[in-house]
C-alpha cells in the first residue's frame, strides 16, 4: 500500500457515542446554506477539478492551543485559505471558513459510465477557530466568545503539538500533549458543566403543561444529571450512554464534550516517514483510544508548503520526505466519516453528484436533500448499488440485468446506493 503523509484510525461508525447534531446544522445540510450565523467572514474552498461545484456541508472546527499549527492546517486543507498562520499566541482571533471538496474516487468512475458534464463532490466546512487556553471558560485567554464558536460546529479536530522546534513558543513551555488535551477536555466540561448547571435551574422553575411535554422533561431531566455526573469525573458527555429519546431532549444545548472529536497529532516533517517513532504520537495515539476519538498524524507544515508548490513538484518534495502522498485526502475523509455521513449518488449526463445523507436516513428523507418536493411526493427510488452500476455500465443494463431495485418508503439508503427518484408533485 502506497505510503501517505498521514496516518488514520477512524472511530467505530455507527457508535452511538459518535453524533451530535445541533438541530441548525441538520437543517443546514438540508438546506445547503453555507456558513449560515457562525461568522462574517470570507469563505475560501478546496478546488476539486475544474468542472465542479460544491454542495452542502456540515462544519468540523479545528481547535487546540494557542499556535500549534490549527492555521497552518486549514491553509492547507482548504487550499486557497488565507487565514493568517505565525509563530505567536493567539495569531488567529475571528474564525476563518472554507469548503471542502471530499474526494471520492468514485465519482469520476460513475461520471465516465454517465459521460456526465461535471462532477458534483460532497463538501464538509472547516473552521479555524483562535487558540483555548486554561480558564477560557472563566474568560482567560480569549474567553467564553471562542468557546461559542466551537458549539456551532458538528465535530472537532484537535490539534496536538507533537514537534520539537525551540523557535515556536508553546504556551506552557514545552511540548505535551497530554497536557494540551487535558486542558482542552477541561474546559470543554467546565462549559458544558456552566449550561447543564443553568438548564437545570431552569427545568425547576417551569412547570410542564401536558403530560408529553412532562415526559420529554424527565427525560431531559434524566440526561442532564446522568451528564453532569461524568462531566464532575472529567469524563466527556459522549461517554455517557443514552436512550434515543433522553438524546434528543438535550440535543439544542449542543454540548461541547457531547461532539466527536479526532485528534490530530500535528508531527515535523522528519517524522512524516516514521510516525511512530515520535513518543509523542505514541501518547496521543493511546489517548485517543481511550478517550473513544478518532487519530489523524499529520505535518501541517508540510501539508501546507506542499499547496504552494506546482503540483508536478509534490511528489517529489513528499519522496524525499519517505512517504508517496499527501494525508489531506484522509483527513477530510476520516472527518466526513466522524460526522456519521453517507454518500449516495445520482449519475446522469447531466452531472454526478454525490449527495450527503446522515447514516439511516430512509429514501424519502434522502431525496428530500435533493428537493422538499421528492420527498413529499415520493412514490418510489430506483436503486442500484455502487459497485453494480459499475459492473453493469449504466442504469438501463442494472435493470436488464436485474441488479436494479424498486424501493419503497421505509427503505434505510446504502453507503454507495446510486438512486433515481419516481415522484408526484
Ligand atoms: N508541523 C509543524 N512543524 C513545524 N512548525 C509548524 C508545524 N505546524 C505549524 N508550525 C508553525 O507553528 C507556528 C504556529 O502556527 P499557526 O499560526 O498555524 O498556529 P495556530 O494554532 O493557528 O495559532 P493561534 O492559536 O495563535 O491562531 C507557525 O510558525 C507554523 O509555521
Ligand atoms: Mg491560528
Amino acid at each position: 500500500m502506497a505510503k501517505i503523509a498521514c496516518q488514520h484510525l477512524i472511530p467505530i461508525l455507527g457508535s452511538p457515542l459518535k453524533y451530535s447534531f445541533c438541530k441548525t446544522h441538520f437543517l443546514q445540510l438540508r438546506n445547503s446554506t453555507g456558513n449560515a450565523n457562525l461568522i462574517d467572514r470570507p469563505v475560501f474552498r478546496r478546488r476539486f477539478s475544474s468542472s465542479s461545484t460544491i454542495s452542502m456541508s456540515l462544519k468540523a472546527g479545528i481547535v487546540g492551543l494557542p499556535n500549534v499549527g490549527k492555521s497552518t492546517l486549514f491553509n492547507a486543507v482548504v487550499e486557497n485559505g488565507k487565514a493568517q498562520a505565525a509563530n505567536f499566541p493567539f495569531c488567529t482571533i475571528e474564525p476563518n471558513v472554507g469548503i471542502v471538496a471530499v474526494p471520492d474516487p468514485r465519482l469520476q468512475v460513475l461520471s465516465d459510465l454517465s459521460k456526465s458534464q461535471r462532477i458534483v463532490p460532497a463538501s464538509i466546512e472547516f473552521v479555524d477557530i483562535a487558540g483555548l487556553v486554561k480558564g477560557a471558560s472563566h474568560g482567560e485567554g480569549l474567553g467564553n466568545k471562542f468557546l461559542s464558536h466551537i458549539r456551532e460546529v458538528d465535530s472537532i479536530l484537535q490539534v496536538v503539538r507533537c514537534f520539537e522546534d525551540n523557535d515556536i513558543v508553546h504556551v506552557n513551555g514545552k511540548v505535551d500533549p497530554k497536557s494540551d488535551i487535558d486542558i482542552i477536555n477541561l474546559e470543554l466540561i467546565f462549559s458544558d458543566l456552566d449550561q447543564i448547571e443553568k438548564r437545570i435551574e431552569k427545568l425547576k422553575k417551569g412547570k410542564a403543561k401536558d403530560s408529553q411535554s412532562k415526559l420529554k422533561e424527565e427525560a431531559e431531566k434524566s440526561a442532564l444529571e446522568q451528564i453532569r455526573q461524568a462531566l464532575m469525573d472529567g469524563k466527556p458527555a459522549r461517554a455517557v450512554t443514552l436512550t434515543d429519546f433522553e438524546k434528543e431532549s438535550i440535543k439544542n444545548l449542543c454540548l461541547l464534550s457531547m461532539k466527536p472529536v479526532i485528534y490530530v497529532a500535528n508531527v515535523a516533517e522528519s517524522d512524516l516517514a516514521e510516525p511512530n517513532d515520535n513518543p509523542h504520537v505514541k501518547e496521543v495515539t493511546k489517548l485517543a483510544s481511550d478517550l473513544q476519538s478518532g487519530l489523524v498524524t499529520i505535518s501541517a507544515q508540510v501539508e501546507s508548503e506542499l499547496t504552494e508548490l506546482p503540483i508536478g513538484e509534490r511528489v517529489e518534495y513528499l519522496k524525499s520526505l519517505g512517504v508517496n502522498e499527501s494525508g489531506l485526502g484522509n483527513l477530510i475523509r476520516a472527518t466526513y466519516g466522524l460526522l456519521g455521513l453517507r454518500t449516495y449518488f445520482t449519475s446522469g449526463e447531466k452531472e454526478t453528484k454525490a449527495w450527503t445523507i446522515l447514516a439511516g436516513m430512509t429514501a424519502p428523507q434522502a431525496a428530500g436533500i435533493i428537493h422538499s418536493d421528492f420527498e413529499k411526493g415520493f412514490i418510489r427510488a430506483e436503486t442500484v448499488a455502487y459497485d453494480d452500476f459499475v459492473a453493469a455500465g449504466s442504469f438501463a443494463a442494472a435493470r436488464e440485468k436485474g441488479l436494479l431495485r424498486s424501493e419503497g418508503k421505509s427503505y434505510v439508503v446504502q453507503e454507495g446506493d446510486v438512486m433515481l427518484f419516481r415522484f408526484n408533485v
